[in-house]
């Protein structure tokens, strides 16, 4: 059975999410807790027959062999209650696995379809990490908690039906003196949900910042500018923060629960004071006293402590049912998950039309009526200062986004009118922030063409693409060639440079056969002469693909067919390099600073 996500979670869920994780774990933890209860109760009833049995026995009115029975009985329960906690373990481990595997994997599978804009906003990103912590843990929290619960309100009425039973009124007191302790932990356990969401940002902060201080990203520049100092302050400020939040709401949780036991523990001593009264009318016996006098402390612990828990923690796990409802219910983009066509796509142009956009949530458009347009096998270039608009035009054409006025039209149609998998066979990239993927270097250039490689020839292509980036004679003199794992995660793991990361990282957009190749600062991190060896090969390796190029490097983006020059969101030049040059305008201008430099 596959677990599904729904958009709308209720209390029952607390069972029915572990329960579609894993029945029988889920059944069989209810059983052990349920068991657990009913001995505890029994265990009452029997230790006043126990008790009782033993003084008929000294008094020579009843027999030993009763006596035994009454104690292999309280034997039984109390030892049952010592060892079903080891076995309610092995539910709960069973439980967690099943969790990682049902219910992560839909949370991870809603992750991969939303819409990118939710990934950017700090809300919803905020909301994704909550519920998408620990998944496994949360159910376990459900379940154990749910259970704990119907452990105790089991064990509460047990108590409470024998001492009704005996002495009614005590029963009926007894029973009225809890509700109000019940609504109170509901009251604490939101309240103590809240504080741990105002935590989590200030947990991020300092994590993050706890990853530059100790992690390898900012080891060059930590020892060089010795930040650590500052960093370390700050780190320090987020770090109490978030201490003094938990500890507020750690004291009024407890100072609520101790306010309740401390109510709960005087009614008791009043009761076991009434209690004297019945068994010196003989309306009771020795044995049902001394129990019940045991059992009341059981309950008050129950009542005050326990029950008070489980109750305030159990509305922690309603709080993340209406966190897990809310994600549930973000923004899906139908296909986003899907491989792309395995169909080649063939672009005949691709236009934007007085294109403006502005980010969700932002104020002002970054891209002004933008419009442009590109054909088949072309090479253009997008240059201007930073912050123009570049990269998000590129964000546009590849529908990251789609709440954009005007038109974007691939082949005269609607970008918004093809399917994601039509878009993904579109398009590949290289991009300013490529990823690295710990993997190994065979793999890492075959995520690009996932879908459709051909097996046969698939380690040919691998080192074709491999030489057209340069990387091949490095790659040739490790142990394992091209299956040599790449980071410090796996066994052997060698760490390339920069530079070699980014080589890797166009030899995947190379060997897509997406027809539009997108190149944004490809070669930042490239040697003067890997980059120009580059260029070379441009045409080469942008071979059948049209060529988007994103650059400052203008000495490169002059081999375009077509340069657009961007200006504060705008288009404000395009044509060749000559064309531009002769009009001596912002990018004769930038172009002519930069070889300043040279001169
Ligand atoms: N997710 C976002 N939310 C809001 N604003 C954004 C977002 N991403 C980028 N911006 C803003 O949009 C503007 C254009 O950004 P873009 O990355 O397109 O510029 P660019 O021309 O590629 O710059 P650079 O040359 O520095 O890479 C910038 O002012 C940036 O602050």
């Amino acid at each position: 059975m596959k677990f599904k996500l729904k958009k709308n979670y209720k209390w029952y869920d607390l069972l029915t999410i572990p329960f579609c994780c894993s029945p029988i774990s889920t059944v069989a933890l209810g059983i052990q807790k349920m068991l657990t209860a009913l001995a505890a109760v029994l265990q009452v009833s029997v230790l006043a027959q126990f008790i009782d049995s033993v003084d008929l026995a000294i008094r020579l009115e009843g027999s030993w062999n009763e006596t035994l029975f009454w104690f292999i009985l309280l034997a039984i329960c109390v030892g049952w209650r010592r060892i079903s906690f080891m076995v309610g373990k092995i539910f709960i481990s069973y439980l967690r696995i099943m969790a990682i595997v049902q219910f992560g994997k839909a949370l991870t599978d809603k992750c991969s379809k939303l819409h990118y804009s939710l990934i950017e906003k700090e809300d919803s990103w905020n909301l994704i990490n909550r519920v998408c912590k620990k998944p496994e843990e949360q159910v376990r929290l459900m379940a154990q908690r749910t259970f704990n619960l119907m452990l105790y309100i089991i064990r509460i009425f047990g108590v409470l039906y024998i001492v009704f039973t005996n002495v009614w009124w005590i029963g009926v007191l007894t029973g009225i003196s809890c509700i109000p302790l019940i609504f109170l932990s509901l009251k604490s356990g939101e309240k103590n949900y809240n504080s741990t969401k105002r935590v989590a940002d200030y947990e991020r902060r300092y994590q993050y910042l706890g990853d530059v201080l100790s992690g390898r990203e900012a080891v060059n520049e930590r020892a060089l500018f010795g930040f650590s100092e500052k960093i370390n302050e700050e780190w320090f400020c987020q770090y109490e923060e978030a201490r003094k939040i938990k500890l507020r709401a750690n004291i009024q949780m407890a100072s609520s629960i101790r306010g309740g036991s401390a109510a709960i523990t005087f009614l008791s001593w009043l009761i076991i004071i009434a209690l004297i009264f019945p068994t010196t009318e003989g309306k009771i016996s020795y044995g049902m006293f001394v129990a019940l006098a045991t059992g009341m402390y059981d309950l008050v612990n129950m009542v005050g402590v326990e029950l008070t828990k489980a109750v305030s923690q159990l509305s922690q796990c309603r709080e993340f049912l209406k966190d897990l409802s809310e994600f549930s219910s973000l923004e899906e983009v139908p296909g986003v998950d899907l491989m792309p066509d395995v169909e080649p796509f063939m672009l005949e142009e691709l236009e934007f039309r007085n294109v403006c956009f502005c980010y969700p949530g932002a104020k002002t458009d970054i891209l002004k009526n933008v419009s442009f347009k590109i054909h088949d096998n072309g090479h253009y270039a997008f240059v201007g200062t930073n912050g123009a608009g570049k990269t998000t035009i590129t964000k546009l054409m590849t529908a990251l986004y789609n709440n954009y006025q005007g038109e974007i039209l691939i082949n005269g149609k609607e970008l918004r009118t093809y399917s994601q998998s039509q878009i993904k066979a579109m398009f590949c990239g290289v991009y300013q922030d490529f990823s690295k993927y710990y993997i190994s270097i065979e793999e890492n250039v075959l995520v690009g063409a996932i879908h459709n490689i051909n097996s046969d020839n698939k380690n040919a292509e691998v080192k074709y693409i491999l030489e057209k980036v340069d990387l091949y004679d490095k790659i040739k003199t490790l142990p394992l060639g091209i299956k040599t794992p790449l980071g410090k995660i796996l066994d052997g793991g060698v760490d390339f440079s920069g530079g070699q990361w980014q080589k890797l990282a166009m030899a995947r957009a190379i060997i897509s056969k997406a027809p539009v190749l997108i190149l944004d600062e490809p070669t930042a991190a490239l040697d003067p002469i890997s980059e120009s060896k580059m260029y070379e090969e441009y045409g080469d390796v942008g071979r059948g693909k049209t060529t988007i190029f994103i650059s400052h490097r203008l000495g490169s983006t002059k081999l375009a067919d077509k340069i657009f020059v961007l200006d504060s969101g705008k288009i404000v030049e395009e044509g060749s390099h000559q064309e531009l040059m002769i009009k001596n305008g912002l990018y004769a201008d930038m172009y002519e600073s930069q070889r300043g430099w040279y001169k």
